[in-house]
């Protein structure tokens, strides 16, 4: 999908979460690093219609976030960075049927979307779990399961390995990995986006740096001074 930003800023009263900024993204996995603060999450917000721009424009294959926020959502998915958060349904197997069942389809449709969003990431066991029974990988996989069933374009992860064990970091690395979509993945865990062949440095709400994986975290460290 084609990511456009067009002079697009954000601001809170006075306050500039990210300065106007005009970038095209069109690869397939695109990390974002930067100190806290920085507007990380603001920028990923703004792909995903969360947020509007103050001034400027987003665009999602030529979707306005804003005049075409409907279409333009659909594009996309969110994994928050507490993914127990988004989990709404008392039940895993539910909360991943909503989407579906929002389509208006049968229910013999909408059980083999679910099984084949369990299948895919691995997760068939934690079908009849409730949220609060899982860890955090397994919260990240079981978001990510409902996202993806609604078939989205790109995927946004905001720090999803944050708080994560080696085990579970792994599996929710690998299915990044996996994705067939898109993804924008903001870390601080800099291996997550390391073989990454773009990612983007923000600074101050400005972006500071736009390259490869390796020389993105380099340049990171310079502005963190370690
Ligand atoms: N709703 C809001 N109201 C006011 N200021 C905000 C709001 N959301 C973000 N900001 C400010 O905008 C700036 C950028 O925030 P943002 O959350 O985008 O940073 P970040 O890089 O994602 O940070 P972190 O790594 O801590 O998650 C910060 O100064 C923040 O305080």
């Amino acid at each position: 999908m084609h990511i456009r930003f067009d002079q697009a800023e954000l601001r809170f009263g006075d306050r500039v979460a990210l300065k106007a900024l005009s970038l095209s993204l069109t690869e397939q996995r695109v990390g974002v690093i930067g100190l806290n603060g920085s507007g990380k999450t603001s920028f990923a917000r703004l792909i995903a219609g969360l947020a509007k721009p103050t001034s400027g424009r987003v665009t999602l294959d030529d979707l306005n976030t804003v005049t075409d926020e409907k279409a333009a959502r659909a594009k996309t998915g969110f994994i928050f960075q507490n993914p127990g958060h988004q989990i709404i349904l008392p039940v895993i197997r539910e909360d991943i049927a909503l989407g579906p069942k929002s389509q208006g389809l049968t229910a013999p449709e909408i059980d083999r979307l679910v099984d084949e969003a369990l299948a895919r990431f691995g997760i068939r066991d934690l079908a009849a779990r409730r949220p609060h029974e899982l860890s955090g990988g397994e919260l990240q996989l079981a978001a990510l399961a409902a996202v993806c069933v609604n078939r989205p374009d790109v995927v946004i992860f905001d720090e999803p390995t944050n708080q994560l064990d080696l085990k579970n970091r792994a599996r929710v690395k690998a299915a990044i990995d996996g994705l067939a979509e898109q993804a924008v993945v903001i870390s601080h865990d800099l291996d997550l986006v390391s073989d990454f062949g773009r990612v983007l440095v923000f600074h101050d709400g400005v972006l500071a740096f736009d390259g490869a994986g390796q020389d993105a975290i380099a340049r990171y460290r310079e502005i963190a001074g370690c």
